[in-house]
């Protein structure tokens, strides 16, 4: 067996991206062969000096990437992220250490250039907590027994005076980059979406070699006729033994900026003749959806999962970046034991912004960087990490004062999966 520092582990030359993509495809168990047309469209992603990949001699054997976004923190601000992706070390390499090697130089150099915080959307929940990232946001799906909701089934337009088109992917393309900055500058949580994602959701880029079938298209116009709301569908094709069709529409994505334009596309998906299941795709946990229905319950949770995990890289920043509904001050001791964002700051935080300063006071709360990183988009409860002994309060009643200062009216949400 190779020892674990006859492995090299360094950025990878461009020269080297097949065989790159070869080890990225076993790692996630998909056929190892990368199409010609599949490495073309991956190569749009491949940024010098930040994909990583782990050598043993000539062979690709761990792949590792990131790139450059920006999170949307409480109160809209963007914050400078390393989002961290395509992370695989193949079957034979495995628990040696090279993910651990990977990820200390990615956030030793995310760190440097002056990033606030690292992204990523885990496959498993215990991989990275151990690296810092804590869960920040949750997804929800849901699934819809359309005849049960209690719909009325003449719906036939929204009441509002807005309008639902279906377009084609070109209308998608131009209309909705527009309409998600909108969306991602209002939702905490949200991350900045590359052109390519477009691209790809529209059938032009391939980067899974999956056969492209086109989905609908529908787009909410408001009364004034101003782009609201969009959402992309697919359908199967399902009959019962009594000749009744029992369709599904499966929500691919959906961006709805206003409530009215939410309301609107729920109403449409929920209305389509044939369909009596609606399978909402990954959704904010706090979505109109189930309560727009006359009952709720016919809305099932299908799955709730941990969606975006955060890093942080830098405290100070990363708390005086986002606005608090509260106003007070907490010591909070943090604890990192990767040595790069640990310390002890002063918040004092009120409707002007928030100052965060270092201290030698005594700490109220003490916690590790990752329950920080659960706790900076408001997702999580001081109160409830306490209770599980993740959280010290040196001071009695100070993780009430983080919830009142820390926690949001509405949750956040992360729409991307990158
Ligand atoms: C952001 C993304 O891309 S998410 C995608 C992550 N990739 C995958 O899930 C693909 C399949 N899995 C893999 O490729 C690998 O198992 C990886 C990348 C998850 C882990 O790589 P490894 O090199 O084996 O991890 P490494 O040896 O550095 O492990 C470090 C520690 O994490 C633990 N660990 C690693 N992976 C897991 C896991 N999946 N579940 C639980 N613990 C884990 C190890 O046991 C080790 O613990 P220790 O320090 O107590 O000994």
């Amino acid at each position: 067996m190779t020892s674990r520092t006859d492995i090299d582990v360094r950025p990878i030359t461009e020269a080297e991206f097949p065989d790159w993509q070869r080890a990225l495809n076993t790692g996630f168990l998909m056929p190892p062969a990368v199409a010609a047309e599949q490495l073309e469209a991956r190569r749009h992603l491949f940024v010098p000096g930040r994909s990583i990949g782990a050598f043993d001699g000539e062979r690709c054997v761990a792949t590792f990437r990131s790139f450059d976004q920006e999170v949307t923190a409480v109160g809209g601000a963007l914050v400078p992220a390393d989002a961290i992706s395509n992370v695989t070390v193949s079957p034979t390499h495995r628990r040696r250490g090279l993910l651990t090697r990977m990820m200390a130089q990615d956030l030793a150099a995310a760190k440097e250039r002056g990033d606030v915080l690292a992204t990523l959307i885990a496959a498993e929940y215990p991989i990275y907590g151990r690296y810092g990232f804590g869960p920040a946001t949750t997804m929800t799906e849901w699934t819809v027994d359309v005849p049960r909701a209690g719909l009325d089934a003449r719906w036939a337009a929204p009441e509002d005076g807005g309008r639902i088109d279906l377009v084609d992917g070109e209308d998608v393309r131009k209309l909705g980059p527009e309409l998600h900055e909108r969306l991602r500058r209002a939702q905490p949580g949200a991350v900045s979406r590359a052109e390519l994602w477009w691209q790809i959701r529209t059938g032009v880029l391939s980067t899974d070699g999956s056969p492209w079938t086109e989905p609908f298209y529908a787009v909410y116009r408001s009364a004034e006729g101003e782009v609201e709301g969009m959402v992309s569908y697919k359908a199967d094709d399902r009959w019962g033994d009594a000749k009744q069709p029992l369709n599904t529409a499966t929500v691919q994505w959906l961006l709805a900026v206003t409530p009215a334009a939410e309301r609107a596309l729920w109403s449409y998906l929920c209305s389509i003749d044939w369909v009596t299941t609606v399978k909402s795709g990954w959704r904010s946990p706090d979505d109109l959806l189930p309560h727009l229905l006359p009952d709720p319950r016919a809305a099932r949770i299908t799955t709730q999962a941990d969606w975006l995990w955060v890093r942080i890289l830098d405290v100070v920043r990363a708390l005086e970046a986002r606005t608090y509904e509260g106003s007070g001050s907490l010591v909070l001791e943090v604890e990192d034991r990767a040595g790069l964002s640990g310390g002890r700051w002063r918040l004092e935080a009120g409707a002007d912004g928030a100052s965060c300063t270092p201290t030698t006071e005594s700490a109220h709360l003490v916690l590790d960087v990752a329950e920080l990183a659960a706790l900076w988009l408001g997702d999580e409860s001081a109160v409830r990490l306490a209770a599980l002994g993740r959280v010290r309060e040196i001071r009695a009643g100070a993780a009430r004062v983080a919830d009142a200062l820390l926690r949001t009216s509405r949750r956040p949400w992360c729409p991307d999966m990158f």
